[in-house]
């Protein structure tokens, strides 16, 4: 049994591999997985490196739609960290939209060993219906869905206030509570409580044990 603290989580993040099919997925889903979706640009790969504290982890890019395959990571305890290609980026055609939204709805249905969809949004946008389907969608599965406002970096105080009153309004809409996370891959706000989240949900344990002296 691996034991970790919550500062130091998830060493060893490794890329594993990328599928750009879910026929391709063999096994690939035996193990506990984690997913980040979220439109382009959201800051999914950003994320992934904050976690895993590994600057070149994922490819981050201020062009959108960089990530369009399945990248499979995995942590040195065993689950997987998935980071999906971004949808809904202005110059993907109609096709292109419904193709990459097809694939994630077939990602939803067919992954085996999905324990959160983690759905972030960037937080100087507004939080789109789309993913607030998504949110009922993922709860039908009985998928944790869990949102992630990134970015908070960008936002004064009371752009922060406005994010929060947002999300309390989405949980009104739907009528069921969902957890939120603020959160900056920038300057690390809200990282460390996102792991601890992680591990927990996951079931692996975060104390490290005593060394006897
Ligand atoms: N200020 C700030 N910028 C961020 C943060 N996270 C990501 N960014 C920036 O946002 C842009 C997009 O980040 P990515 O992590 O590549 O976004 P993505 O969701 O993986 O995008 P796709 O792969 O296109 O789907 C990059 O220019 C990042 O540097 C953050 O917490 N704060
Ligand atoms: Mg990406």
């Amino acid at each position: 049994m691996h034991k970790y603290s919550k500062e130091i989580p998830f060493p060893e993040t490794k890329f594993f591999t990328s599928i750009a099919k879910l026929e391709e997925k063999e096994d690939l889903d035996s193990v506990q997985s984690i997913a980040f979706m979220g439109r382009s640009n959201s800051g999914k790969s950003s994320l992934l490196n904050a976690l895993s504290n590994h600057r070149g982890l994922a490819k981050v890019s201020k062009t959108p739609g960089k990530t369009k395959l399945i990248n499979i990571f995995r942590t040195k305890v065993g689950f997987n960290l998935i980071d999906l290609p971004g949808f809904g980026y202005s110059k993907a055609s109609h096709k292109e939209h419904k193709d990459m939204m097809n694939l994630l709805e077939g990602f939803l249905n067919s992954w085996k060993q999905l324990k959160v969809l983690f759905i972030l949004c960037d937080s100087q946008r507004e939080f789109p219906e789309e993913e607030l389907s998504t949110i009922e969608v993922a709860m039908e599965k009985k998928i944790k869905p869990v949102v992630i406002r990134t970015k908070i970096d960008k936002l004064n105080q009371s752009g922060q206030h406005k994010v929060r009153t947002e999300m309390e309004d989405a949980m009104n809409e739907i009528g069921v509570p969902f957890r939120v996370f603020y959160i900056s891959a920038t300057t690390g706000r809200g990282i460390g409580e996102l792991r601890e989240f992680i591990l927990e949900t996951l079931g692996i344990q975060t104390k490290v044990s005593k060394v006897e002296p």
